[in-house]
């Protein structure tokens, strides 16, 4: 499939566009999607991008586009969506960014759309690498189709057809770079009170991320291999690995972030519905 959106020719509206939709545009827009297409409704009013067109109210915006993608806080569902249901014709594509958010519950606010979808993008998506979960498109072919396309340029794109993982993927690539961020802030932590200066325990410990997610793209080998290779029989890595490996206790505290990841998934959830008929 074509990573190029020069030929996309779908209007889209993005009601609300914040750090993560201004991320998935910016990436669409390199690969070519002409921002004419594209129209983003914030409040602030706050310019987007190079010929995208920003309105501050949905009354402003064109109704029955291609495609509808929400990007504001699931707390604030609620007192959008009759906005957002006032835009959406039968064509229209209704996409949902937002944790937690069920596909029931988009059927429940925007009956009138053609299909539904959520999509769990993450902040790296900037770069066309990125990670975009997507469930839903209510058995349409032809949409799931043209969501995939429009999501390539993004990164990696993977199809949950458990719904019910949906909140565990996005603790776990949603969420996730942010894990990452706090594990190389303290392996720059680590790397101070080794003796480097702040500066350059940072650089090394980002180099040193850089490079290790480079060669798990590229290789065959599990990250336990990998691991394994570094680590000479009896020598530092080892003695280094025995402490994290210590009563599984990196392991643990990961699978402890993630589920209070996910949890917080349905309370979000909940908070998303208040207001709800
Ligand atoms: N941040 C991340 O890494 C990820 C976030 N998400 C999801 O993305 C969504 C947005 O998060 P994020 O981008 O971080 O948040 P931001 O706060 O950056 O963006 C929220 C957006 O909602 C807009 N908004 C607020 N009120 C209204 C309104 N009444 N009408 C229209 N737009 C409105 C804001 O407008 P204005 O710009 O004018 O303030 C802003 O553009 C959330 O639902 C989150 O779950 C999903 C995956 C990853
Ligand atoms: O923190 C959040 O709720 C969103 C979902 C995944 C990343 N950011």
């Amino acid at each position: 499939m074509t990573t190029s959106l020069s030929r996309f020719g779908q209007h889209i509206v993005l009601f609300g566009c914040g750090n993560m939709a201004s991320a998935m545009l910016g990436r669409w827009l390199d690969a070519g999607l002409d921002p004419a297409q594209v129209t983003a409704i914030r409040p602030s009013g706050k310019a987007v991008a190079n010929g995208v067109k920003v309105v501050t109210t949905s009354a402003e915006a064109p109704a029955n586009p291609d495609i509808l993608m929400i990007g504001v806080k699931p707390q604030m569902l609620g007192d959008v969506a009759e906005d957002i249901a006032r835009l959406i014709g039968p064509d229209t594509i209704v996409l949902s960014i937002l944790a937690g958010v069920t596909i029931d519950d988009l059927r429940g606010r925007f009956p009138g759309a053609a299909a539904r979808m959520r999509v769990m993008p993450n902040m790296p998506v900037r770069t066309g690498k990125g990670v975009v979960g997507l469930a839903g498109a209510d058995g349409k072919d032809a949409a799931r189709k043209t969501i995939t396309r429009l999501m390539k340029p993004l990164g990696h794109v993977e199809w949950i057809d458990e719904e019910n993982q949906f909140d565990a993927l996005t603790a776990l690539t949603g969420s996730g770079p942010a894990f990452v961020y706090r594990f190389v802030d303290a392996m720059r932590a680590g790397g101070e009170r080794l003796g480097f200066d702040e500066p350059t325990a940072l650089r090394l410990a980002r180099a040193t991320l850089a490079s290790a997610a480079a060669q798990l793209e590229v290789s065959e080998l599990t990250p336990t291999e990998l691991a394994a290779q570094v680590a000479s029989r009896g020598g530092m890595t080892q003695a280094g690995l025995d402490v994290l490996d210590e009563d599984a206790r990196l392991a643990s505290l990961m699978a402890e972030t993630l589920r209070a990841a996910r949890a917080r998934g349905r309370e979000l959830a909940a908070l998303a519905r208040e207001g709800q008929d």
